[in-house]
């Protein structure tokens, strides 16, 4: 019999806490660094990891829970390489939060070092290429891919529920119609494949996931009733209308059902406190808060006004920059983040060596296929820590609707999963840095400054600043 479901409850049988892995086979020792290091460091049962118990036993104190542990940490730990003054030079690439609070791998794409990674970096760690071939890279990568790859791993386990238990999810997307302007086919371009992410991102987890996709003209009342069905659907659990929908369609989308939104797509009215995207964003900012302040170009836009929103939650000093304000003030914030969908908007002139992170959550396809995200190429190299366009936000963004589709669905005791601590420097130490060694990068061969090419003058967050947020055709 397929197991019982609550609407918005917990699946009896589901896996409690976070699922591990069933084997219980200790992590093969990478290299010698690593085996000088702590057990707990090694990926080993240690001080501070609490074992519940061994597949198939039941954890002392709770004998329906048969198949529990806190997994021990599986962090391989590789120390860094760098010059002098590198922030993360002698750091761990790989490491586990040791709290019961799911913290994931760091980035995969920085694992290993030399030409070869530089290649796949300047890939987006594969791919379509974002960066001009031979552009430095030495802001250190923070890749969603890997941290992607890490929630996948850690929440197939729910499939053994959500499969049998026959749930769906909709992804709605529109097509280009014929005379539309190259703009809007690009956006649906990107539309359409964070659609596809999002379907693989469904299935894996075992929901049947109806792929709908909708011609652009396609009337509202239609439109209405593919929502109305949505709704009525016991069996389908959650609904996403990937924006920006044609501005005609944009209210409809408010018909959906509150309880299935789990993108935070209704606003004042969802059940989420902001959007997946601004969800994810705000987790990769949190361990580089301290003391912080971030700008948040596009803040007033649907992903921006969550993100700040999410750091206002968290007491995070804010600076807000859009349409109209002076994007150079963002090269006074500690962190920026640019939710504005403008191709190369950011350059060296807003983008420093002291800035600790810079989240790009551009996605522009164009023409020649490549995908070009927020920051100019001749910027990314710059901060200390950089998300890749693609590979950075746009998994992160599938990290987060995984778990709270699974939180939904299967477990509302669900930890979320929190990004990897990075070394960064403080804007002092930053500007020590460079005193000492005339580097204006982190790892960067001395020569001449990107920052001081010439760029576009005074660039303004765009009047069509209207990514997901204000659709119009
Ligand atoms: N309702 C929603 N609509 C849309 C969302 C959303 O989260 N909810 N996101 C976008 C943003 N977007 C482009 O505008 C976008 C988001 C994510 C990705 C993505 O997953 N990119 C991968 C690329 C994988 C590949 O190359 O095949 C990555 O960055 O690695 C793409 C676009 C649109 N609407």
């Amino acid at each position: 019999m397929a197991p019982r479901l609550g609407r918005r409850g917990g699946l009896p049988g589901a896996p409690r806490r976070v699922p591990c892995r069933s084997d219980g086979r200790r992590r093969p020792v990478r290299d010698r660094a690593e085996s000088r290091l702590p057990r707990h460091q090694r990926g080993l049962p240690g001080r501070g990891y609490r074992r519940l118990g061994r597949p198939g036993t039941a954890p002392q104190g709770d004998q329906s829970r048969t198949d529990l542990l806190v997994r021990p940490p599986r962090a391989v730990l590789l120390l860094r390489p760098g010059r002098a003054g590198d922030p993360h030079r002698g750091h761990a690439l790989l490491r586990r939060d040791p709290l019961p609070r799911r913290a994931v791998r760091a980035p995969s794409a920085a694992r290993t070092a030399g030409p070869a990674a530089d290649r796949d970096l300047a890939a987006g760690a594969g791919g379509r290429r974002s960066r001009p071939a031979g552009a430095p890279v030495s802001a250190h990568q923070l890749s969603g891919r890997a941290v992607l790859q890490t929630v996948r791993e850690d929440l197939a386990a729910y499939r053994a529920v959500i499969t049998p238990a026959r749930l769906r999810v909709t992804v709605m997307r529109f097509e280009p119609s014929e005379g539309d302007p190259d703009p809007w086919r690009y956006r649906m371009e990107a539309s359409r494949i964070s659609a596809e992410q999002k379907v693989r991102a469904f299935s894996h987890l075992g929901f049947a996931v109806d792929h709908v996709v909708l011609p652009g003209t396609v009337s509202a009342a239609e439109f209405a009733d593919r929502i109305d069905a949505c709704n009525t659907d016991e069996a389908t659990r959650a609904v996403i209308v990937q924006f920006p929908p044609p501005a005609r369609l944009v209210p409809l989308v408010q018909r959906l059902d509150p309880a299935k939104d789990i993108d935070g797509l209704l606003g004042g009215r969802s059940l989420q406190r902001a959007c997946a995207t601004a969800d994810g964003i705000s987790r990769i900012v949190e361990p580089f808060a301290e003391g912080a302040t971030v700008a948040v170009v596009g803040a007033r836009g649907f992903v921006g006004s969550g993100v700040m929103r999410l750091l206002a939650d968290r007491n995070i000093a804010l600076l807000p920059l859009d349409q109209g304000d002076d994007l150079r003030r963002a090269a006074g914030a500690d962190i920026v983040v640019s939710t504005a969908g403008s191709a190369h908007l950011l350059t060296p002139e807003h983008i420093r060596p002291h800035h600790r992170v810079v989240v790009d959550s551009g996605f522009s396809p164009r023409a020649d296929g490549t995908v070009a995200g927020d920051i100019h190429p001749r910027a990314a190299p710059l901060p200390q820590n950089i998300t890749p366009v693609p590979g950075g936000v746009g998994p992160i963004e599938m990290a987060v609707l995984m778990e709270r589709i699974v939180r939904q669905v299967a477990d509302p005791a669900l930890q979320p999963w929190t990004f990897p601590k990075t070394p960064y420097l403080t804007r002092r130490a930053s500007a020590a840095r460079m005193r000492s060694t005339g580097n204006h990068t982190p790892g960067r061969k001395k020569g001449p400054d990107p920052a001081s090419a010439p760029g576009p003058a005074h660039a303004r967050v765009p009047s069509d600043n209207k990514k997901r947020g204000g659709p119009t055709r």
